[in-house]
């Protein structure tokens, strides 16, 4: 079936329990083929949820979705016989090696680790030397390398991954994605989430999630020059003391801990002097103040306190 958006959800809803704790409210958003798309938001916003309705694990309780034109209700057959998904926790075996786990999706798809190896190679070749592990004494970056091979394998047309850098390394992290950049060029179309908010400049666009919410969609570049205000780095001998200290300031907006610093927004304009001057009477030393461009995460943090 042709269609211009490789993923289409509108108004999609999940509820849980007898509460009926919602966890997707009335989701939308359209991923364009080819496009590498981000979910970003905190554990428990409704990534995994969304996921699993995309990939036909779980029923939508509202709204519709399609997956290359086909619905995920009435034709999850067909869905499931074109996509690829990683989900976010452990999905091989164990007790099968390296090779046995690829070997055994290939089949699954009716292909061959052969047929496709040119999709794989890149990130095979890392593990081949380790290809008779079994999959449940490997590390996580290996392990995730290896669901990768085995998402990709019958050559998906859409690439489902959840949280596929969690609690992997940093340099594993790097290489994963640079992996994704990859197989973006191969015109496969990615949807992937991450609770790591430095990853989500490395996606085309993305949608921020809270909640079950969808709080903005966009490019990376763009949110970040939709922030309104100069945003300031500012630090000082005790961390604690310096935000307290700032909260009870004037002309002070938002202030909240980032990293080392504290990052601060003004009402109006703000002298720097005056503020050092009120700063070391609180009592704070080693005071250091500079002007610093916005990431996605403040971003976020100014949608949420909106
Ligand atoms: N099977 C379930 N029964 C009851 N509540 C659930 C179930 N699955 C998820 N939830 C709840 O729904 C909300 C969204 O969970 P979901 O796993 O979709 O979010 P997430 O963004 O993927 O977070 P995480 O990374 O922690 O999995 C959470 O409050 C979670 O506790």
């Amino acid at each position: 079936m042709s269609s211009a958006f490789a993923i289409e959800v509108n108004e999609l809803r999940k509820t849980y329990g007898k509460e009926q704790l919602v966890a997707v409210d009335d989701v939308s958003f359209h991923v364009k083929k080819g496009e590498l798309f981000g979910l970003i938001g905190p554990d428990g916003a409704g990534k995994t949820s969304i996921f699993r309705m995309l990939t036909t694990l779980l029923l939508p309780e509202k709204g519709t979705a399609k997956i290359d034109g086909y619905d995920v209700v009435a034709d999850y057959k067909q869905i499931r016989k074109t996509i690829g998904y990683m989900p976010g926790r452990f999905s091989l075996y164990p007790d099968l090696t390296i090779e046995e786990n690829l070997r055994f999706f290939a089949t699954v798809f009716g292909t061959t680790i052969a047929q496709n190896y040119h999709l794989i190679e890149d990130i095979y070749v890392q593990i081949q030397p380790f290809k008779n592990r079994r999959a449940g004494k490997l590390s996580g970056g290996m392990k995730q390398k290896l669901a990768l091979c085995c998402a990709l394998i019958h050559k998906p047309t859409v690439l489902f991954l959840d949280e596929p850098t969690t609690g992997v390394d940093p340099v594993s992290r790097k290489e994963f994605w640079e992996m994704l950049k990859r197989l973006k060029a191969q015109d496969i179309t990615i949807l992937v989430s991450t609770p790591y908010m430095d990853e989500a400049t490395l996606c085309d666009r993305i949608a921020l999630i809270q909640n079950g919410k969808i709080l903005s969609i966009n490019t990376p570049q763009n949110m970040i020059q939709q922030y309104p205000e100069q945003l300031y780095a500012i630090k000082a001998d005790q961390m604690y003391e310096l935000i307290k200290a700032l909260r009870k300031y004037p002309e002070v907006m938002d202030c909240y801990a980032f990293g080392e610093y504290a990052h601060v927004s003004f009402n109006g304009s703000f002298e720097d002097n005056k503020l050092k001057t009120y700063l070391k009477a609180e009592g704070l030393t080693q005071i250091e103040i500079k002007p610093v461009p916005p990431t996605i995460e403040d971003y976020f943090i100014k949608l949420l306190k909106n």
